[in-house]
C-alpha cells in the first residue's frame, strides 16, 4: 500500500435536540435546553458561569434544534464524510445519546425514500450518484451489516443471524470480523434491500422509554473500491474507503426505562459498553499518549480506528428537550464535549494489497482473452476453472452455480439426443426446419457445441463479473460482453431469472428446515435439562451428603470403556472433577434406593462399600446403579417429585439411612 503523509484532524462532534414526543406533549413536559446556531451553543438551566466543571453551557462543531430537518443534518454532518470515502478515507458517522433521543431516526429515519429518511438512505443516494457522475472510473461496493448484542457479535445479513463471530486482529493492528458476510451491491435498490433484511433482524424490543427501542449496538459497513484508469503520466490507481454507519443503543438508567428480565440484562450489556467507549474516549481527550483501554469491550474494539486512528469520523450526539431528563441531557453533552478533542489522522488507503477489485479486473482480462480464443475456435480447456474466492458473497454467484449446474444438464442431454438424431439423419432429411441441411444447426459436431456452450459460459462469467463493476456514465462501456450476441444474452437471461426464482426458493426452504431443526433441538435441550434437575434434587434429598462424598473419592472414569469404575485402593481422585463425574452414577444410586424397600436400600448401601476387594464386585454394582438409572428415567417421564416417590415408598429423607451410610466413612 502507498504510503499517505497525514496530518491530525479533530473528531468533529455535533449536537441534535429533538422534539418532545407526544407522550411528553400530552404530559406537559417543560422544556428549558436553549440552542444558538450562530454560535453553536447548547445551554441547560443552572451551573456556574465561572465554575467552568460546573459549566452547564456547550459549543460543539454544529448543533441542531428540533426544526432540524433530516436533509441539513445530512449535508452538515455526512455529505463531507462520504465523499471522502469515495476518493480512499475511512469514514465513521455515529450516533450516541440518551434511549428514545433520537439516534435511530438520526440514522435510518422513519423511511427508506420519503423526507425523513435518515443518514443511511442518503450515503447510499451519494455514493451510487456520485459513481455515477465519475468519469473514467471504475468501482466496486461492498457491504456487510452486524450488530454487537450483550457483548456478543452477531452477522445481521447471515441466514443464522445468532452465530457468535470472533473479532481477531490482523498483524497491522487492524480489526476484523472473522466470518462476516460481505455483499457486492450496485444499485441503491439492492443496498436498500440488504439494509432492510439486517433491519429485520436486528435486536428491538419496548421499554417505557421508547417503543422500538434498540436493544444492541449496529455497524452497517460499506466498503468502496474506486480505480483511476493508467494514463500517460499516471500508472492508475486504487483507492479503498470504508464508511462505518454505526447506531449505538442509547444509554439509559433503568429505573426510568422499566427494564426487567431479558431487558435488563441488555441494558446492563449496554451501559457497560458504553461506559468503556467513554473511557477511551476520556483517555484520547486529555491529550496524552497514555494507555488507551480499547480492549475494555468489543465496541471499543470495533471503533478502534474511529477513534485516535486513521477514519475522518462524526459524533452525532442526540438529546431530548424536557426537563425531565436534564441529567441525561447533561451526560449526554459532557460524554460529547470530551470527544471533541480526539485528534485522528485519516489518510487515503491507496493500492491496498487486499482490493478485489483489482482481482476482478485481472479475472475479466482472463475471461475476455479466453473467449477471444473460444471464438477463434481453439480448444478452450482452461474455462472451467474456480473463481478465486474472496470471501465476497453476492446473489450473483449463488445464481452462477447453478446456471453452470444447469448448462451441464442440457448439455448431458444434448448428448444424450445426439445418437437418436443421427438415426434421424441416417433414415433421410428431417421435418424440422432448423435442421434443414445446410443449416448451422444440421453441421454442428460435438465438438462444436462445446465450444458454443465454453462461450456462453465464457460470456455469462464475464457479464456476472462485469455486473459488479459500476462506472461513471461518460466512461467506455466494457468490452465484448457488455455486447453478448443475442442469442447468448436471451438465454442467459431466462436461465437467470428461472434459476434466480427456484435459488431464493431453495434458500427460503433451507431456512425453514434449519429453524425446524434448531427448534426441535430447543426443546430436546430443554426436556433433557427439567430430567438432570430432577435427579439432582432427588439426590441432594435423598443421598446423604458423608456418602455421596465417599463414592465420588472412590470412584474414577474410564475413558475407554466410557464408565465410572471402582479405583484400586490407595489412589485418589480430583475431588472437583471427581464431583463432576460421579453425577451419573449417584443418579444411578438414587434410582437404585427409589426401587428398593428401606431395608434393601441398606443392603445397597452396605453391598455398594468401596472395599478393596474383587474389581469384578463392583462392577456388579456399577451395573446394578446402570440398570436404576433406566428406572428413575422412567420415574421422570411421570414427572413425580422426589418427595412423592418418598411418600410412595413410605420413606423418611436421607436422614433415615445416614447413620448406615455414614459407617462408609
Ligand atoms: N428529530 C426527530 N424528529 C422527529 N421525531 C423524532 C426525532 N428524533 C426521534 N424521533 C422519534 O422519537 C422516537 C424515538 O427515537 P429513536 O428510536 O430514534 O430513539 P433512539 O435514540 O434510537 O432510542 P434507543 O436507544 O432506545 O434505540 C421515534 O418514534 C422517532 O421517530
Amino acid at each position: 500500500m502507498v504510503e499517505q503523509k497525514s496530518k491530525s484532524e479533530a473528531v468533529r462532534v455535533v449536537v441534535r435536540c429533538r422534539p418532545l414526543n407526544s407522550k411528553e406533549r400530552s404530559e406537559d413536559r417543560s422544556t428549558s435546553l436553549k440552542i444558538d446556531q450562530t454560535t453553536q451553543q447548547i445551554s441547560l438551566p443552572g451551573g456556574s458561569q465561572t465554575d467552568a466543571s460546573l459549566s452547564r453551557l456547550f459549543t460543539f462543531d454544529s448543533v441542531f434544534g428540533p426544526e432540524c430537518g433530516q436533509g441539513d443534518l445530512f449535508h452538515s454532518t455526512a455529505e463531507p464524510i462520504v465523499d471522502a470515502v469515495l476518493k480512499g478515507f475511512n469514514g465513521t458517522i455515529f450516533t450516541y445519546g440518551q434511549t428514545g433521543a433520537g439516534k435511530t431516526f438520526t440514522m435510518e429515519g422513519d423511511s427508506i425514500s420519503g423526507p425523513d429518511r435518515g443518514i443511511v438512505p442518503r450515503c447510499f443516494e451519494q455514493i451510487f450518484d456520485s459513481i455515477m457522475h465519475s468519469e473514467n472510473q471504475e468501482f466496486l461496493v461492498r457491504v456487510s451489516f452486524l450488530e454487537l448484542y450483550n457483548e456478543e457479535l452477531r452477522d445481521l445479513l447471515a441466514r443464522n443471524v445468532k452465530g457468535k463471530l470472533q473479532l481477531r486482529e490482523k498483524s497491522s493492528g487492524d480489526v476484523y470480523i472473522k466470518g462476516l458476510h460481505t455483499f457486492v451491491v450496485n444499485s441503491i435498490e439492492d443496498i436498500s434491500r440488504v439494509l432492510q433484511v439486517g433491519k429485520k433482524s436486528r435486536t428491538v424490543g419496548k421499554t417505557l422509554m421508547n417503543e422500538d427501542s434498540s436493544r444492541s449496538h449496529s455497524i452497517f459497513t460499506l466498503t468502496v473500491e474506486g480505480m483511476t484508469p493508467k494514463s500517460d503520466k499516471d500508472a492508475g490507481h486504487i483507492h479503498v474507503g470504508t464508511l462505518n454507519l454505526v447506531d449505538l443503543a442509547g444509554s439509559e438508567r433503568q429505573s426510568k426505562s422499566g427494564t426487567t428480565g431479558d431487558r435488563f440484562k441488555e441494558a446492563t450489556n449496554i451501559n457497560l459498553s458504553l461506559s468503556a467507549l467513554g473511557n477511551v474516549i476520556s483517555a484520547l481527550s486529555d491529550g496524552r499518549d497514555g494507555h488507551v483501554p480499547y480492549r475494555e469491550s468489543k465496541l471499543t474494539r470495533l471503533l478502534q480506528s474511529s477513534l485516535g486512528g486513521n477514519t475522518k469520523t462524526v459524533m452525532i450526539a442526540t438529546v431530548g428537550p424536557a426537563d425531565y431528563n436534564l441529567e441525561e441531557t447533561l451526560s449526554t453533552l459532557r460524554y460529547a464535549s470530551r470527544a471533541k478533542n480526539i485528534q485522528n489522522k485519516p489518510k487515503i488507503n491507496e493500492d491496498p494489497k487486499d482490493a478485489v477489485l483489482r482481482d476482478y479486473q485481472e479475472q475479466i482480462a482472463r475471461l475476455k482473452a479466453q473467449l477471444e480464443e473460444a471464438k477463434s475456435g481453439k480448444p478452450a480447456a482452461s474455462i472451467l476453472g474456480e473463481l478465486p474466492s474472496h470471501g465476497v458473497q453476492s446473489i450473483e454467484e449463488i445464481v452462477e452455480q447453478e446456471v453452470r449446474r444447469r448448462l451441464q444438464e442440457q448439455a448431458l442431454q444434448q448428448e444424450l439426443q445426439q445418437p437418436m438424431a443421427a438415426v434421424n439423419s441416417a433414415a433421410g432429411p428431417r421435418a424440422d426446419a432448423s435442421a434443414q441441411p445446410g443449416t448451422a444447426e444440421a453441421h454442428r459436431t460435438p465438438a462444436s457445441q462445446d465450444q458454443t456452450e465454453s462461450r456462453i459460459e465464457l460470456s455469462r462469467r464475464l457479464a456476472v463479473l462485469e455486473k459488479k463493476l459500476l462506472r461513471g456514465q461518460s466512461a467506455t462501456p466494457a468490452g465484448p460482453s457488455a455486447q453478448p450476441e443475442q442469442d447468448i444474452a436471451s438465454l442467459e437471461s431466462q436461465l437467470s431469472n428461472q434459476t434466480y426464482e427456484a435459488t431464493l426458493r431453495q434458500l427460503e426452504e433451507a431456512q425453514s428446515a434449519r429453524e425446524t431443526e434448531e427448534r426441535q433441538l430447543h426443546d430436546k435441550v430443554m426436556a433433557l435439562r427439567e430430567e438432570l434437575k430432577f435427579k439432582e434434587d432427588l439426590i441432594t434429598k435423598l443421598v446423604p451428603a458423608g456418602y455421596r462424598a465417599k463414592m465420588m473419592a472412590s470412584l474414577k472414569w474410564d475413558e475407554g470403556q466410557r464408565r465410572w469404575v471402582q479405583q484400586a485402593p490407595g489412589s485418589c481422585l480430583d475431588a472437583v472433577a471427581a464431583r463432576r463425574k460421579a453425577r451419573p452414577l449417584l443418579s444411578g444410586l438414587a434410582g437404585s434406593l427409589l426401587q428398593s424397600s428401606p431395608s434393601e436400600m441398606n443392603a445397597l448401601l452396605t453391598d455398594m462399600q468401596p472395599e478393596p476387594e474383587t474389581i469384578e464386585h463392583h462392577q456388579a454394582n456399577l451395573q446394578q446403579t446402570q440398570a436404576a438409572l433406566d428406572a428413575i428415567f422412567r420415574i421422570a417421564q411421570d414427572n413425580m417429585s422426589s418427595q412423592q416417590i418418598a411418600a410412595h415408598h413410605g420413606w423418611k429423607p436421607a436422614a433415615q439411612f445416614s447413620s448406615q451410610a455414614l459407617q462408609l466413612a
